[in-house]
């Protein structure tokens, strides 16, 4: 194996998802070779339609490839068991969503709590990285207000609280300021910026705009499943 491959978190080899449709096959991913070390902050770009969803949903451990070899943070995705890759989405990576996908009926320290809480660990321990994390990003005194209470940045902040609390290696981030305006979208990219450059979290953003071009280290173009 190549020294950039040993130290890659993220290693994918002819990396392939296609599905079936009516008989048809349709290509979502096609043979993709990718090696991502740790602290990168990668952009996936590409029109409507290049795979860009695809790629994160197989890194994210949400969906199956049918083709290749995939492997982050020393964890072979192709061979894992569904228990295995339970744990791996709860552990190994955090996920931020264009629409926030926040829990309603939980509050702001609930709903970053959750994973922590399915993953098994302690309460107490929880709590207080909890409110650690949520500190850091300027949400301390909104712990027990509820999401429907918060502004869209506030809500991607507490998004970005929760995809931190089990301290993945990796995160990744599918349209993270879609739902933004300008300001705040700055805000959360600058935040992930951070997390790649000083929590050397590897973090892939899956994004149509241009708001994170200048901190990204790489930037990766997709076509009809390919990199271009
Ligand atoms: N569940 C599915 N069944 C069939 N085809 C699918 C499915 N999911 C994705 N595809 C197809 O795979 C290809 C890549 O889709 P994907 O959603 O990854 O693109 P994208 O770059 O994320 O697009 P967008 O920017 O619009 O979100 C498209 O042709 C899409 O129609």
């Amino acid at each position: 194996m190549k020294s950039s491959a040993a130290a890659a978190v993220i290693h994918a080899e002819k990396l392939t998802r296609t599905y079936t449709l009516g008989g048809a096959r349709i290509i979502g991913i096609d043979a993709v070779d990718l090696d991502i070390p740790e602290g990168e902050l990668v952009l996936l770009k590409g029109v409507s339609g290049s795979g860009k969803s695809t790629l994160l949903s197989l890194l994210a451990g949400l969906d199956r490839p049918t083709g290749g070899q995939l492997t982050v943070a020393g964890r072979d995705l192709i061979r894992a068991s569904g228990p295995t890759l339970d744990d791996y989405r709860r552990r190994v990576v955090g996920m931020v969503f264009q629409s926030f996908n926040l829990m309603p009926t939980l509050n702001v320290l609930e709903n970053v709590c959750l994973p922590a809480l399915l993953a098994g660990r302690p309460d107490t321990a929880v709590q207080s990285r909890a409110v650690e994390l949520l500190e850091w990003l300027g949400l301390g005194a909104r712990l027990t207000h509820l999401p429907g209470q918060l502004s869209g940045g506030e809500m991607q902040r507490t998004a970005i609280a929760r995809a931190l609390i089990n301290d993945p290696a990796v995160i990744l981030a599918d349209e993270p300021t879609g739902n933004l305006d300008t300001r705040n979208g700055a805000v959360v990219i600058e935040l992930l910026a951070e997390l790649s450059r000083s929590s050397k979290k590897t973090v892939v953003i899956a994004t149509h705009g241009s708001q994170a071009d200048k901190v990204a280290t790489r930037r990766i173009r997709l076509r009809d499943g390919r990199i271009q």
